[in-house]
């Protein structure tokens, strides 16, 4: 039997030459890719179609809406859609630094500064979100993905959904070690409190390394969880404590608003106002007074690949996730 020949081409999506798997999901498996022109990673989302009933189909074209809708430091990007007959690809920017939940298991527990850093970023993202009427819905330590340098990057939206103040929800939806009183008593919510819950589980976790709500079973979870208690640790700062139970609240018209949450004690310190970065696309390069609709030197750099300005500008006045698109984004953010 003759020697398979070693694979001499890599793996190629479009152009990307995969890497890696670094995630496999009940649908989706998650490769490292490389982009042969800009040369940088990403992390390319492949799902079967084949494999997705109706309503699972349904909640993938609402995740790519609302990631094409958000655009902030701490959301993870979306930079290309491909789809085909059979398979959806969304490339999105590569988490280097993998999940929060690992972060934290290796490190035990975080010191309260360290803690807040990140909690912050969360709560900016979060903040975010709720300013474009989305609700995550499915905030754990999990979702929660560190860049190269430590910073957070918000993912995975498959239970996102858009909420109009007022109108409310009731799917059932998250992990239960992080679901509010109300989801697990199948009420009607509103929600950007559900996202406060969970927040509040996120902080928690962050400080103790524990859950403060677990439970050998479903059941016992949700005893635990409708009647709101739990154990703070010896360790624990007070205004911590506070603000956590004060997110932690059974009822959610009685739980902090995020706005009250950023001004809380626990988290006034100047070092998080200094945390919060900009990435290089979200300064817009002052040239003489007027704030370009795009980033000249990018563009130029893309004609001299041989890439058409105009078909370029096209494509990104109508964000079009193609090619182009994701060649101008990759250089930008590099
Ligand atoms: C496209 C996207 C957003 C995604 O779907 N995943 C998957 C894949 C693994 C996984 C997880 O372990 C937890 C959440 C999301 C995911 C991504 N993972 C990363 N980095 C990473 C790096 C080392 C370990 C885990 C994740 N960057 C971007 C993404």
């Amino acid at each position: 039997m003759v020697m398979a020949e070693p694979r001499r081409c890599p793996i190629r999506i479009g152009f990307y030459d995969v890497i890696r798997t670094i995630g496999k999901g009940n649908f989706a498996v998650v490769k490292l890719a490389r982009h042969r022109i800009t040369k940088t990673e990403v992390a390319i989302k492949i799902i079967e179609k084949s494999h997705l009933d109706q309503s699972n189909l349904k909640k993938i074209y609402r995740e790519i809406q609302i990631l094409k809708l958000l655009r902030h430091q701490h959301i993870m990007k979306l930079y290309q859609v491909m789809e085909t007959s059979t398979t959806i690809y969304l490339v999105c920017e590569y988490a280097s630094h993998g999940e929060v939940f690992d972060f934290i298991t290796q490190e035990e527990r975080l010191p309260e500064p360290k803690a807040r850093r990140m909690f912050y970023q969360v709560l900016s993202a979060i903040e975010y979100c709720h300013k474009n009427n989305v609700v995550h819905r499915d905030l754990k330590a999990e979702n929660l993905l560190l860049d190269g340098n430590d910073n957070i990057k918000l993912a995975d939206f498959g239970f996102g959904n858009f909420f109009q103040s007022g109108q409310n929800l009731n799917t059932w939806c998250g992990s239960p070690p992080y679901a509010a009183p109300e989801v697990f008593e199948g009420k009607l919510y509103e929600g950007p409190q559900l996202d406060v819950w969970s927040l509040g589980i996120v902080l928690y976790v962050l400080v103790c390394g524990t859950f403060p709500f677990d439970g050998s079973n479903l059941a016992t979870l949700k005893e635990r969880v409708l009647a709101g208690r739990f154990r703070i640790p010896y360790w624990m700062s007070g205004d911590c404590e506070n603000l956590i139970r004060r997110m932690l609240v059974v009822n959610p018209k009685k739980r902090l608003t995020i706005n009250q949450i950023k001004k809380h004690k626990w988290m006034q310190t100047f070092a998080v106002k200094a945390e919060v970065t900009m990435t290089k696309s979200d300064t817009t390069h002052l040239t003489g007074g007027h704030f370009p609709e795009f980033n000249e030197h990018v563009l130029k750099l893309m004609q001299g690949m041989g890439i058409g300005r105009s078909k370029t500008l096209e494509s990104l006045r109508k964000s079009s996730y193609d090619h182009l698109y994701a060649i101008y984004h990759l250089l930008v953010d590099r």
